[in-house]
């Protein structure tokens, strides 16, 4: 275990300084982008203004005989598009720690765009000791590439064993940004009987015991990642990073897609992946608080200046702990009315 003073010292001489806070971005979706398709690639400068972030990625659905021309896509997208001008995020995704093509990456995405990347998405995570051996690997080449801003890290939740050390890979690093459920993977790595990507199944349900005239039994369907979610969450809100939700991969139901993220909004998730452009729109109105809860959370604030007591607003009680509620819901409208001129005018800022 690290020291308290030892955990904020650069770990590699000439390495920029950790964080201390993480940079406020707004960061509803993280869109996934194939960079070794010239044809997409060339729809980014049009796409970037769409999003809060563009993610390349190399790892999963990049072809191994793509894995190259993916990292030198990524390099050039860096360079054809002004992310930074545009207030969009740059990640990039990784191979993972095992991986024959991860180490090269690494050292070819600082040394050639080390200044532009924000954020490296590491996949299944394990435990801390992966957090910790990225952390010192870029820290190395950062100082050789006499980078200024630490880049962050984000860490994909889709093992078993991930999930079981969840909250030792939140509190890793000053790096950690943030962390991804990859119901994907994490299916694979739990031998779940599912062939989806994300969302629900209709197997999984509650059923009512049986009526006594054998009428229709009332069955749910039930969420199958409450649990592994819930503590994703958790961990990511102690530690003072974010939790988002990842894929959701049937394209052709936005309906599902969009319930699947607002269930990660309520939770608590700062946004959602998007792998086609049409869930670009679900993730940034699913992740933009809806204006008639701002209105009413703007309300709670105003009627407690101090945030202490009670108040009444329209039959429901108030108190201190609704005015905490209010006020992460203003602060994220805020937030996000900085950046995007339609919601500043839905919100009234
Ligand atoms: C499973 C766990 C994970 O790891 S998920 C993360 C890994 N998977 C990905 O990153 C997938 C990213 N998405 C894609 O590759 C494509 O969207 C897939 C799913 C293959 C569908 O592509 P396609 O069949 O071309 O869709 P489409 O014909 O409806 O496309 C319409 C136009 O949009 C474009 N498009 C498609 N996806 C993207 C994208 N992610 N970013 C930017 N543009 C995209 C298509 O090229 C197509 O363009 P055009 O109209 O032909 O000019
Ligand atoms: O990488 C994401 C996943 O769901 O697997
Ligand atoms: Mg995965």
């Amino acid at each position: 275990m690290k020291t308290a003073r030892g955990f904020f010292k650069p770990l590699a001489i000439g390495a920029p300084a950790p964080w201390r806070e993480l940079p406020a971005r707004v960061e509803r979706m993280i869109h996934f982008v194939p960079p070794h398709l010239e044809k997409v690639r060339a729809k980014v400068g049009e796409i970037a203004p769409t999003v809060d972030v563009i993610l390349a990625n190399l790892e999963d659905a990049i072809p191994a005989d793509a894995k190259g021309a993916a990292l030198a896509g990524t390099i050039a997208l860096s360079r054809e598009v002004d992310f930074a001008a545009l207030g969009v995020g740059l990640w990039v995704r990784i191979n993972c720690l095992n991986s024959p093509w991860h180490l090269d990456e690494v050292a070819t995405l600082v040394e050639k765009a080390g200044d532009r990347i924000d954020v490296i998405m590491v996949p299944k995570v394990e435990g801390p000791w992966d957090i910790f051996y990225i952390d010192q690997l870029l820290a190395s080449l950062e100082a050789k590439h006499g980078v200024t801003r630490p880049i962050l890290l984000h860490a994909i939740l889709e093992t078993a064993e991930g999930v079981m050390n969840v909250e030792q890979i939140a509190g890793a690093s000053p790096r950690m940004q943030g962390i991804s459920l990859g119901p994907a993977d994490l299916a694979a790595s739990r031998a779940m009987k599912t062939t989806r990507v994300g969302g629900g199944h209709p197997g999984y349900r509650v059923i009512e015991d049986p009526h006594a005239d054998g009428s229709p039994r009332v069955s749910v369907q039930q969420d199958l990642w409450h649990y592994t979610f819930a503590k994703m969450v958790d961990a990511c809100a102690a530690h003072g990073i974010k939790p988002f939700y990842g894929p959701f991969g049937a394209i052709d139901d936005p309906v599902a897609c969009e319930q699947q993220f607002r269930n990660a909004f309520l939770m608590g998730c700062a946004g959602a992946w998007s792998l086609h452009p049409s869930q670009i729109a679900i993730a940034k109105q699913v992740f933009s608080p809806d204006p008639t809860e701002v209105a009413f959370a703007k309300r709670i604030l105003e009627a407690m200046p101090d945030g202490s007591g009670v108040a009444m607003i329209d039959g429901k009680m108030q108190d201190d702990a609704t005015w905490k509620q209010a006020k992460v819901m203003v602060d994220c409208a805020r937030q996000i009315a900085a950046k995007d001129a339609e919601y500043a005018a839905l919100y009234g800022f």
